[in-house]
């Protein structure tokens, strides 16, 4: 938390007073640490410098301008999954040439929006795609540049929601079809296939389904060259885990150590698509307590967040640190509460039976790791309001994104005249 530092008793992003932010803002909002960003993903560069690898930041994780932008000028590429991500992408100064779009159901729009940015790659997760995208590609007269996503059938060992390399999940070609589709894609006008795609899942502590996955991918790419066919990048994805509670995951050394002695014996160019290890934990969830409510069995705080602004305990039974704003003393009392959203439903609930010091009416508390599939998977379900979200550059801070008026948000709704 060295970005989120307890000063004077308080609580701050880099140099900044989160309570200040909360005056001049209001709550809920998200919180992102420039310098945390800029240093989760300069571990990434560090840890691969002697590979050729290039990191191709996961939009989806946090696509916030603001939080893209800082990314770009690093000199990160993006990996997109819509158009929409496309768009933010280039927008945040991304170049075409640095922009990856996998995914497994892109439509022909997206597929001809894509060719004619010309962006570096395209991940193909089926045969069919391949015969749309080179169909489109030969419409358009371009070349489409791909990877072919496949899938080895490897158990992440992370939440079944979020695990995406078993043969059971919708993503990638199964590997054992993989060099047959490989060697009909070079063959395909429109199509220049350069290399092999692969991505297990979403937070994975392990190292070992990486391990597992590697090889798979190391003996399908000798395999295709045994048979003649070039393969110039291995794209390894994303997924590295975070630690949301102090629980051990990956250390990035270990992860380059695997990629170097697996993959970079191969000599292709290295792609990688983190989104949560460079985001996740450079943000928080600031909000405040509306009230504790004491029932005949559980103790409820109640906040002005919700499962609408942040999703993932409702969706994952995801843990989230929860600290409050002023610093407690070592000497309050502890006390198992629940902690809970405004939201008409139970499973609106951050924290169950946590153990917290007392907290009430007015009290700020943050939810910490909340950078990463946290403001991008909001909604105003409730019509609620989505949070705001602040980006925090040493004793600078800017809201990078404002919470919505009522009005603008009704105002998209329309009563048909004929009614
Ligand atoms: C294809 C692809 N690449 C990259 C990512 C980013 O994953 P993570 O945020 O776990 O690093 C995802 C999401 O899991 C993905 O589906
Ligand atoms: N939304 C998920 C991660 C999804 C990964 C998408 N490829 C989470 O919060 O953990």
């Amino acid at each position: 938390m060295t970005h989120f530092p307890y000063l004077n008793g308080q609580l701050h992003v880099e140099n900044v007073p989160v309570a200040r932010m909360a005056e001049e803002v209001g709550t809920p909002f998200y919180c992102y640490s420039t310098a945390a960003i800029t240093d989760h993903y300069q571990a990434y560069v560090s840890a691969l410098q002697d590979l050729d690898a290039k990191v191709y930041y996961s939009l989806k994780a946090n696509s916030n301008q603001a939080v893209v932008a800082t990314l770009a000028r690093l000199g990160a590429g993006g990996d997109v999954v819509s158009l929409g991500e496309m768009y933010r992408a280039l927008k945040a100064g991304i170049p075409a040439d640095k922009i990856v779009f996998a995914g497994v159901g892109k439509t022909r729009d997206e597929l001809a929006e894509a060719l004619k940015a010309g962006i570096h790659q395209i991940n193909v997760e089926s045969e069919s795609e391949l015969d749309t995208l080179s169909e489109v590609a030969k419409s358009l007269g371009k070349q489409a540049v791909i990877a072919l996503r496949i899938n080895p059938d490897i158990d992440a060992k992370t939440h079944a929601k979020i695990s995406t390399g078993k043969s059971e999940n919708k993503f990638g070609i199964d590997i054992d079809h993989a060099a047959q589709i490989y060697s009909r894609a070079a063959r395909l006008p429109g199509i220049r296939v350069a290399g092999i795609s692969c991505h297990i899942g979403s937070q994975l502590t392990d190292l070992t389904p990486y391990r597992a996955a590697f090889s798979r991918i190391a003996e399908l790419v000798t395999s295709l060259r045994r048979a003649g066919l070039p393969v110039e990048r291995v794209d390894l994805g994303g997924g590295i885990g975070i630690a949301y509670r102090n629980e051990q995951t990956i250390d990035l050394k270990d992860y380059a150590a695997a990629v170097r002695e697996i993959i970079a014996p191969l000599g292709c160019a290295i792609e990688l698509e983190p989104g949560r290890s460079i985001v996740g934990n450079a943000g928080l969830l600031i909000t405040r307590v509306i009230n504790v409510k004491s029932g005949v069995s559980r103790k409820f705080v109640i906040l002005d967040a919700a499962m609408n602004d942040l999703i993932r305990p409702t969706l994952y039974d995801a843990y989230h640190d929860i600290i409050p704003v002023m610093q407690p003393s070592n000497d309050d009392p502890v006390s198992r509460v629940d902690i809970v959203g405004p939201v008409c439903e139970t499973g609106d609930r951050f924290a169950e039976q946590r153990a917290m010091s007392p907290l009430q009416a007015g009290d700020l508390v943050a939810i910490c790791s909340a950078g990463a599939y946290g403001a991008v998977m909001a909604s105003t379900y409730n019509t609620r309001l989505p949070p705001a979200e602040v980006l925090v550059k040493g004793d600078a801070f800017q809201v990078v994104r404002p919470r919505p008026t009522y009005d603008a948000i009704i105002g998209q709704d329309s009563v048909p005249s004929w009614l």
